[in-house]
């Protein structure tokens, strides 16, 4: 089913997600929904706080529109190691609609965590889905895109947003 989508500022986008204590029955429909809610946005990730639930769940694919879909579910993901080296990145976020701005983050990171089938699998990340895992383990622990920004832009995007919000609304 497709989720609405909160949009900043929010409180639970905020909030630090709880682990879940397995991945049963009830959080594989929980990733599946995620996907559905992603693809139809269309995103090439999404974490749980996003749809105002707030556990620590993500799902991501970021394979190219027109190749076969590769969808990957995460729940209790936790970031084991990250390189030195970074790598910038012109991020944007559902819950920040049309706003896009330049991350630095770690280029590759390796990640730990529970798969749809409730296995512990361990990845190495690099390029997008680097970017994009750390994005949306950041959402599970409250941080938004926006907050590795200067005070100055951050400002700008939440005005801008707020605008949108506004014309949107009316
Ligand atoms: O808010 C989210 O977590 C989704 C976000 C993930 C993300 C994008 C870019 C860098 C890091 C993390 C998005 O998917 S925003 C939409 C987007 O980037 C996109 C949409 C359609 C095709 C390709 C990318
Ligand atoms: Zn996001």
């Amino acid at each position: 089913a497709i989720l609405p989508i909160l949009v900043a500022p929010h409180p639970v986008l905020k909030k630090k997600a709880e682990p879940v204590a397995e991945v049963d029955a009830e959080i594989v429909k929980l990733m599946d929904d995620m996907l559905d809610t992603m693809y139809d946005a269309p995103g090439i990730g999404l974490a749980a706080p996003q749809v105002g639930v707030s556990k620590r769940v993500l799902v991501m694919d970021i394979a190219r529109e027109g190749d076969a879909p590769e969808p990957i579910r995460m729940a209790n993901p936790e970031i084991i190691w990250e390189s030195d080296e970074t790598a910038p990145y012109e991020e944007g976020c559902l819950s920040f609609p049309d706003q896009y701005a330049e991350v630095i983050r770690p280029a590759k990171v390796k990640v730990r965590y529970l798969n749809e089938k409730n296995e512990a699998c361990e990845i190495e990340a690099d390029e997008l889905l680097a970017t994009c895992v750390q994005h949306e383990i950041d959402h599970l622990d409250g941080v938004v895109f926006v907050d590795h920004l200067s005070t100055v832009k951050r400002s700008m995007i939440m005005r801008k947003l707020k605008k949108l919000m506004k014309t949107k609304a009316a």
